[in-house]
């Protein structure tokens, strides 16, 4: 369960993202981001983890009062709102748009004329009363075992039904233009085969780019990525709750439990990103449903699979729901116990306020985009480090030991791309 629980925290609205970061990383650079970011992942949960045992406290905000006191508090408090608030809100947007089309294509509506469960914004409306709500009230995180389970099965099926099979056809040209891709950054440019080749192209051919660095940051796009790929993989603020709820609990068993579901998901990522890619190359959109639109909204399988995503999405909410409820109530109500009128108001405010905010969300990329190169990197990289150096005691491992100076080390090197994400920050 514990397993089921955290790889639906993992796996949310930032899979259908990666294609677009594929297109604009090239398949080479993507995988070794998104096996960094994967191995960072893990390893800053072994550090929570140590520090909570250290310290004897499972809660994320804690930790921060422990290592800063009330700033501290305060910082991890308001990352993991901001954090799990966007993630919550891009599910929303996801059911806000794919709903009505599935509800067009089951009642094979051709042109709608207005009727009000075409409406994306009633639907939201609907679903979470309906079915979030409820679940958001249940008192514990473990109780959502099962919906998190039949959650990630949508989500596999999802990776079935979205494997390239255009990629059949005409199999030669498009394995040259994955060669091709391979090699290069600006996959954006080499259109589906109808589009004549961009001028530059050639260029493209022979111009093989020899530093990472300049792969990286050529173009705003490619910025996009890293972003992207720390958004996907955020679960931390859900770890040291479902840590708690571990029947026989320990830091091994624990780590076990994150390592399963961080490596599931790191293929399950690929294998998404792949197939999207390789569907659409550099048509590919921000968010992956988006381009399947453009193909044949009414295709059944098509239809399955925006079924399929949006019920993942949905039984998600309940899930990240619950560390924002208790980040406001460690910063709001500190030292009180457990109250059900107040679980239920905050689950209630949280929601109205989701909703509120998905009737007037700008688009899913503007999300991934603010939230990715805000929140996510803090929470997933820079909090669990800084928490570390200051909670383990100098006395049980000195500043010098390996394991603080990998920690300084990852910081250094993981902050400075998200200050060049500031800089270029155009999209805005
Ligand atoms: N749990 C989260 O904060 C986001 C999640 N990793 C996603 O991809 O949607």
């Amino acid at each position: 369960m514990s397993v089921f629980n955290l790889g639906n925290a993992i796996m949310g609205s930032g899979i259908l993202g990666l294609a677009y970061a594929m297109a604009n990383a090239g398949v080479v650079l993507f995988l070794l981001l998104l096996t960094v970011v994967a191995v960072l992942s893990s390893y800053s949960i072994h550090l929570l983890l140590k520090c909570s045992g250290i310290v004897g406290i499972r809660a994320y905000e804690q930790l921060g009062y422990r290592a800063f006191g009330t700033p501290g508090k305060m910082a991890a408090g308001i990352a993991i709102t901001l954090q799990n608030i966007g993630a919550m809100s891009s599910y929303l947007y996801i059911v806000k748009y794919e709903f009505p089309l599935v509800i067009q294509a089951f009642l094979k509506l051709d042109n709608p004329a207005g009727e009000w469960y075409m409406n994306g914004n009633y639907l939201v409306i609907i679903v979470s009363i309906a079915v979030i709500l409820p679940l958001a009230l249940m008192k514990q995180l473990g109780y959502l075992g099962y919906t998190s389970g039949f959650s990630l099965s949508c989500m596999v099926f999802f990776l079935i039904a979205v494997r390239p099979s255009v990629l059949i056809q005409t199999r030669e040209k498009r394995y040259f233009i994955f060669l091709f891709c391979l090699l290069c950054d600006s996959c954006r440019h080499t259109q589906m085969n109808r589009d004549p080749p961009p001028p530059h192209r050639h260029h493209h051919l022979f111009s093989i780019r020899c530093s990472l660095y300049s792969l990286l940051w050529t173009n705003v796009c490619t910025a996009y990525t890293i972003p992207i790929l720390a958004f996907a993989f955020v679960c931390h603020p859900e770890v040291l709750p479902i840590y708690t709820e571990l029947r026989n609990a320990t830091k091994k068993k624990m780590q076990h439990v994150a390592n399963i579901s961080i490596a599931v998901m790191y293929i399950m990522y690929f294998l998404a990103a792949l197939f999207g890619y390789l569907t659409f190359y550099g048509k590919v959109e921000a968010e992956l449903l988006h381009t399947y639109s453009s193909i044949d909204p009414y295709d059944t399988l098509i239809l399955c699979v925006r079924v399929a995503v949006l019920t993942a999405v949905t039984l998600t909410v309940p899930i990240v729901l619950f560390p924002v409820r208790r980040a406001i109530q460690q910063m709001m109500f500190p030292n009180k116990t457990f109250y059900w009128p107040r679980h239920i108001a905050i689950a209630f405010v949280l929601l109205t306020f989701i909703n509120l905010l998905v009737i007037f969300a700008p688009n899913i990329l503007g999300i991934f985009g603010v939230i990715g190169a805000t929140s996510a990197p803090c929470l997933i990289f820079i909090f669990p480090a800084i928490f570390y150096i200051r909670i383990v005691p100098k006395e049980e491992e000195p500043l010098r030991s390996p394991q603080k100076i990998l920690v300084t080390f990852a910081n250094k090197n993981i902050i400075p791309p998200f200050q060049a994400i500031f800089r270029n920050w155009t999209f805005l």
